[in-house]
């Protein structure tokens, strides 16, 4: 039976999810602090696949090691088979005829409800699963599983209204034109990376907002978190085969995604290197898709702070540390490079940063008090203390830092280079760590410095001007309009707001489609317009026929 429109519903006013503080003797406090002693004194858990609502354990087990303590795992889970994936395929493409046609509204009450999901019932266990399992301090993860994630599902939901409200401004005499929003036919490849919750969450709940149907493929590093993740969304009513949730090897489950005819689209959050490998795959199997996939990604950033003689240092400094190390450099948005001025680097902006910095715990980030914990993992650790050994052979002035112990955790201590050269390794690449490199620029050369960032990365995401002359602002604000696709003044890099920054950048750094905006779900739908005429034709011919 068909449903009868009887109404034209509003959504909710979408508001931004109330952070919690978690200060000492709080009541969330000692909330999140019984969900991590539960957790871990349940870990290890299981994970399974999970396709058409049904648990599927494969057999073919991997692990989710806890990157303060590597010795332990937070969960096992069941890689997707080849076998698994055409499942979920199949499966998704079976849910997708009820999903789509589903009316907005119900959609809408879905998600809404995964919000409040997200903020009551399972906000401790997502943040005590991603404080373990991705090394988040409390704050880190409520800004990411709680308030990031409830705020991509209210706003999400706002958007996709105000989307669907979008109809022609005219209609001729006697004609009614209709636009409406279809999901794409065929189904979404989510990839997600392992930094933030709640992008996995974003990378498939947005495309099933509008109806599509959506395989996920989550990172290795995230699994138990993204796991709760598809648990509250199934609670919350999406229905068994819309989000098909299948872990696994990488290249495997993707490359057989991909090559299906029904692929449409790539929802990808992750490092430039690998987004541009999917691309070029995806380019390769063209001639098999039945229409032309989307291909939406966010990547990798080489996010600046650049100081103004202006500039109100403190303000400078203790944006820069945290725009610098806060989750150990691990936000795409992280400001890794440094521009100040002589004058105030000489003037006490150094020691500053420098006592600022060594004011910083790390250890272990389910204990209060610790403000870094470790990076992700192995792979990560060998990068991040690669690229260390990488300066230090170049000449870097390490004036803090450049020390890290992986004994039992992967710890990098916060690391500070000096530089003069302009193209120094670690101006230029993307470190993802706790590692910021300083250049000192003469006072005089503040356009030249700010064409210096402009042209000498390949990226394009975030970064920041910190200056008190509006001038200074203006002149940072044109040379560098397209090196960022996130701009701040006198704040950090870090820590775009859902309904407050659209996130996202251009150049090496993502197709800029805008996480957390109307703009992203543009790109999972496809109009069809619908011109409706009352009144018949008398005749066939035009007036200028006439003779
Ligand atoms: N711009 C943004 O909004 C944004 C947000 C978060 C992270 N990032 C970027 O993500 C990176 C860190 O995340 P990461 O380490 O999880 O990234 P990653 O590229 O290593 O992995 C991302 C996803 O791709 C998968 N993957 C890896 N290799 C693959 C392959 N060969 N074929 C198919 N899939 C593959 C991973 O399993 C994971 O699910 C950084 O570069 C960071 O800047 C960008
Ligand atoms: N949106 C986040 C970064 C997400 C990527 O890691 C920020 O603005 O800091």
């Amino acid at each position: 039976m068909s449903t009868p429109t009887l109404a034209a519903f509003k959504v909710p006013q979408a508001d931004n999810e109330p952070m919690k503080h978690y200060a000492p003797g709080s009541p969330e406090r000692a909330a999140l602090q019984a969900a991590l002693d539960t957790m871990k004194q349940e870990l290890p858990f299981e994970v399974p696949c999970i396709v058409n609502g049904k648990a599927v354990f494969t057999g073919k087990l991997a692990k989710q090691p806890i990157p303060h303590a590597h010795a332990t795992f937070l969960c096992t889970y069941h890689e997707a088979t080849p076998e698994v994936v055409d499942a979920a395929i199949a499966g998704a493409l079976a849910a997708k005829k009820e999903w789509e046609l589903m009316p907005w509204s119900e959609r809408a009450a879905v998600f809404l409800k995964a919000a409040d999901l997200i903020s009551g019932k399972y906000r401790y266990r997502l943040l005590a699963a991603t404080m373990l399992g991705q090394g988040k301090t409390a704050w880190q993860a409520e800004i990411d599983a709680a308030a990031e994630m409830a705020d991509f599902f209210r706003f999400g939901v706002k958007y996709v209204e105000q989307l669907y409200a979008q109809q022609p401004e005219k209609n001729s005499q006697g004609v009614w034109n209709r636009v409406e929003y279809r999901a794409l036919e065929g189904f979404i490849l989510a990839v997600s990376p392992f930094n933030f919750t709640a992008i996995g969450g974003n990378l498939s709940g947005a495309p099933a907002m509008v109806g599509n149907v959506a395989l996920w493929k989550p990172s290795p590093m995230a699994i138990y978190a993204n796991y709760i993740t598809h648990q509250l969304l199934t609670e919350a009513g999406v229905p068994a085969g819309v989000i098909q949730f299948i872990p696994g090897p990488a290249e495997e489950v993707v490359a057989k995604a991909i090559s299906s005819p029904d692929f449409a689209g790539l929802h990808f959050t992750g490092s430039t290197f690998v987004f541009r490998k999917l691309w070029k795959d995806i380019a390769l199997n063209l001639d098999k898709y039945k229409a032309y996939p989307r291909i939406v990604g966010e990547t990798g950033g080489k996010n600046f702070h650049l100081v103004h003689s202006s500039a109100d240092v403190a303000n400078a400094v203790h944006q820069t540390v945290r725009g610098a190390f806060e989750y150990q450099g691990q936000k795409c948005s992280a400001c890794s490079r440094l521009y100040v001025p002589k004058s105030l680097w000489e003037g006490g902006f150094k020691e500053k940063l420098l006592s600022e910095t060594k004011a910083i715990k790390v250890g272990d980030p389910t204990e209060w008090g610790n403000f870094l914990g470790p990076v992700i993992g192995r792979f990560a650790y060998d990068k991040i203390t690669g690229y260390i050994k990488k300066a230090k052979d170049a000449g870097g002035e390490f004036i803090i830092g450049g020390t890290a112990d992986d004994s039992k955790g992967f710890f990098v201590q916060p690391t500070i280079i000096v530089t003069k050269d302009p193209s120094f390794v670690t101006l230029v690449e993307e470190v993802f760590g706790p590692v910021l490199t300083v250049y000192v620029y003469e006072d005089g050369d503040f356009e030249k410095t700010a064409h210096l960032i402009d042209e000498s990365t390949q990226y394009g995401l975030t970064g920041s001007i910190f200056a008190s002359e509006r001038k200074a602002v203006l002149t940072a604000s044109n040379i560098l309009r397209n090196a960022a696709g996130n701009f701040y003044i006198n704040e950090k890099s870090t820590g775009a707001v859902v309904g407050q920054q659209p996130f996202g950048g251009s150049r090496a750094s993502g197709t800029n489609d805008k996480a957390g905006s109307i703009s992203i779900f543009y790109r999972f739908v496809s109009a069809r317009s619908i011109k409706e005429g009352f009144v018949g034709l008398e005749d066939w011919s035009y007036p200028s026929n006439l003779v």
